[in-house]
């Protein structure tokens, strides 16, 4: 390491007076502008951490579902998985350094105390659409050089792409774009084969973000197998009233899509295509959510179905779904009582779910809002390359896993995978939606002064602080049938979340005000009260 380098190349890199980045539920987010030294010092972060596992890492830089004048930056190990949360720590204390002084003394504090070889570490870097991208990604690379790491540029992608990259990589498999077409293309193609059933249009929202061209590059490899029309392909504004959260949270259609025809195929991507929900208009006219938890639950029939063919002389492989407590409670009564899977819930954020779903032979993780993915433990695909020679059913799991990016929850092959399941069971979205009801429930914002006063146990299901809050909460809980709610601060925004469900829409709509008067309350709410 050349400190005289690096002081200059921190030098470059101010952070803006007042600024206190924190790593949130997936990595850095803020407005874009102030952004630039955030992204500089985590490409120093992740080029010690190549250096330390002796791998290459990986930094998307992008804001996600957030508005296009924010930007943010996501962080990726060497397994695919997001940073592991040993160094969150290091994130926060580098992001948050004041200057230059400050930061290079972090820098030899963090070599000291991880051990850090010297040497050059490999970062590949990557972006959304979002124009703040540009100056971003400089940044990130000047981080990578400070340290005398090798920066390697890899473009416009979704942020599962590079996930999916960095780990094909560090696994000595081809890792190209499109290779990654061809890996998931090739399971979808031999997990639709022989089914007879009518192929659907499926109409896309791409929420006017990378998803667009990515899908469509997709679409093309699978060259009339899957049939997609891409709406919000880039004509408006980045999430601007479209995409997976708009459609999940507001449950309203998304722009340019507010006339599609009773029970057409639709769903929505969000900014940087991680994230997928389906849909469809009712006879009513009202929007009919198919979220991530109905997702899981259709991910479970189709492996139960494979699974169910498969003879095999040891125990039979673990299957089980991990969700959050945002997770409709009917969904997870189904999985309970229906499915009669195990369950784990744990706190939001894929970090959390992921490293519970590798507790299982087969885990299947997603949050109600589409973020998720199916996970093969390494015993089990070894057994199944071993019985794939003579059996269907081991072939089948083998192109799943193929088909479901084993780094992170991804948009386009969550769509590949929810198509193979309704295709092989000759389904139609209703046949889908009819496994269970969801719960009416609402999700409200609550800007306070400082949402850290909010801290919350028991995988964010009870409030500790402030005060008083939990018993509030408990109160309005007990007056509403079937009532649940529970408030958690964002780690992406700077809000405190409501969530409630309850028997009936109004009486779900009436919990979530009161918990949020009680978070105003008590949590010094800024403005009116809701
Ligand atoms: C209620 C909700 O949808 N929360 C989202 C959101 O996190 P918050 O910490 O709630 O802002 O963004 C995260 C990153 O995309 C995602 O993992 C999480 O599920
Ligand atoms: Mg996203």
């Amino acid at each position: 390491m050349d400190l005289a380098q690096l002081m200059e190349a921190c030098n470059q890199y101010a952070k803006p007076a007042g600024f206190r980045p924190a790593y949130g539920t997936a990595g850095f987010r803020a407005e874009a502008s102030l952004l630039h030294s955030t992204v500089f010092r985590c490409g120093l972060l992740m080029a010690a951490r190549a250096l330390k596992t002796g791998a290459a890492t990986g930094l998307v830089v992008t804001a996600s579902h957030n508005p296009v004048t924010d930007n943010g930056v996501k962080l990726v190990e060497p397994t695919g998985y997001m940073l592991d949360q040993s160094w969150e720590a290091w994130a926060d204390k580098l992001a948050d350094a004041e200057d230059a002084e400050a930061l290079c003394a972090i820098i030899r504090d963090l070599y000291q105390k991880e051990d850090i070889p010297y040497g050059s570490g490999v970062v590949m870097l990557a972006h959304d659409t979002r124009p703040s991208a540009e100056e971003l990604i400089k940044a990130a690379g000047s981080g990578v050089k400070a340290l005398g790491g090798l920066p390697i540029v890899c473009g416009l992608l979704t942020t599962p792409q590079l996930h999916w990259m960095v780990r094909h990589c560090n696994n000595s498999l081809k890792h190209t774009e499109s290779c990654y077409y061809e890996e998931i293309a090739t399971g979808f193609s031999h997990l639709v084969h022989s089914c007879k059933a009518k192929r659907q249009v499926l109409t896309v929202d791409c929420a006017n973000g990378v998803g667009a061209e990515k899908l469509k590059a997709l679409a093309e490899r699978l060259s009339g197998k899957l049939d997609v029309t891409l709406r919000s392909t880039g004509e408006g504004g980045l999430n601007d009233g479209c995409g997976a959260d708009y459609v999940q949270k507001e449950r309203r259609f998304p722009a340019g899509m507010e006339d599609c025809q009773n029970g057409a195929r639709c769903a929505s991507l969000d900014g940087d295509a991680d994230r997928l929900v389906y849909f469809q208009r009712l006879p009513g006219g009202q929007l009919q959510l198919l979220d991530g938890d109905r997702i899981a639950v259709l991910a479970a029939l189709l492996i139960r179905d494979i699974l169910d063919r498969l003879s095999h002389d040891a125990a039979s492989p673990s299957v089980g779904i991990v969700q959050t407590a945002y997770a409709n409670g009917a969904s997870s009564q189904y999985i309970r009582e229906q499915l009669r899977l195990e369950t784990a819930v744990t706190a939001t954020g894929v970090k959390h779910l992921h490293a519970a779903a590798e507790r299982f032979d087969i885990g299947i993780y997603f949050e109600a809002n589409g973020h998720g993915t199916v996970l093969f433990r390494p015993a089990l695909i070894e057994r199944l390359h071993k019985l794939g020679d003579s059996q269907e059913a081991a072939k089948d799991l083998l192109a799943l896993l193929g088909m479901v990016n084993q780094a992170v929850g991804d948009a386009l092959s969550g769509i590949l995978l929810v198509e193979a399941a309704l295709r092989r069971r000759q389904w139609g979205l209703n046949d889908w939606a009819q496994l269970y009801t969801d719960l009416p429930s609402r999700q409200l914002k609550v800007k306070v002064k400082d949402r850290s006063v909010v801290t919350t146990a028991d995988a964010e299901t009870r409030a500790v602080t402030p005060e008083g809050l939990q018993s509030r909460i408990n109160e309005s809980v007990r007056g509403a049938p079937s009532g649940r709610a529970f408030v958690r601060p964002s780690g992406t925004e700077d809000v405190v979340r409501v969530y409630a469900e309850a028997q009936t829409q109004q009486a779900a709509d009436k919990l979530a005000q009161q918990v949020a008067r009680h978070v105003h309350e008590l949590a010094a709410g800024i403005g009116a009260a809701p």
